[in-house]
């Protein structure tokens, strides 16, 4: 199971999700309370070892825009959320980066229908830790697709259970305080997802 813990902004946060074995982990650099610059995302993804993917979070923002914050962060993937064209992600290929489409459920579910890498389907409202109907969604993505929206250590298996999804991302369910991680629900959810997809 792929577990990718999305908007981190402090290292003891960064080195508890790679100590807990995440398998990636973003950084939002597009309006949000979790919003880093990319300077900040670049210092924080120095000390993230080379087996773990760094994630650039954007949403509406335009290719060169992304670009230009994508390389001042030296992250390895990038995010784009919500309604991106297809032609955004064309742009950005060139960048050798790892390329992840998010949306919720309406959007198209074949994770490579916009020559993207990854699929996150996600709630509607991004990063906002409201749950919805994970289930509805079983059987209808294809490829590598990461459940998101509402995921905590205590629904992930549920969660896991009713979606069947190759991997999952959190943001909320890892936090004490709105914007604020903390270590221990951090290493609470990975372990919660690996126990889940070990049955
Ligand atoms: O996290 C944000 O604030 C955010 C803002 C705008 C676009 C995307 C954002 N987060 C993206 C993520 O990948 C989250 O992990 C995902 O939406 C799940 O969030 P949550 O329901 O809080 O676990």
């Amino acid at each position: 199971m792929y577990v990718k813990i999305c908007g981190l902004r402090e290292p003891e946060h960064v080195a508890a999700a790679v100590e807990a074995g995440a398998d990636a982990i973003g950084f939002v650099l597009t309006r949000s309370s979790r919003r880093v610059t990319p300077e900040r995302a670049r210092e924080l993804a120095a000390q993230v070892p080379e087996h773990v993917l760094t994630v650039a979070v954007f949403a509406g923002e335009g290719p060169e825009q992304v670009r230009a914050a994508t390389l001042a962060s030296g992250v390895r993937a990038v995010q784009l959320h919500g309604d991106h064209p297809h032609g955004d992600f064309t742009a950005l290929r060139d960048l050798g980066l790892t390329l992840v489409r998010a949306g919720a459920a309406g959007v198209d579910l074949r994770c490579g229908a916009f020559d993207e890498d990854l699929l996150i389907v996600d709630a509607p409202r991004p990063g906002s830790g409201e749950p919805w109907d994970w289930a509805a969604v079983r059987g209808r993505p294809s490829g590598r697709w990461m459940l998101a929206g509402g995921l905590d250590a205590s629904n992930v298996a549920a969660a896991i259970d009713a979606a069947r999804p190759w991997g999952v991302d959190v943001s909320s369910g890892v936090e004490s305080a709105p914007g604020v991680k903390d270590t221990g629900r951090i290493r609470d959810f990975v372990t919660a997802a690996r126990e889940a997809a070990a049955g």
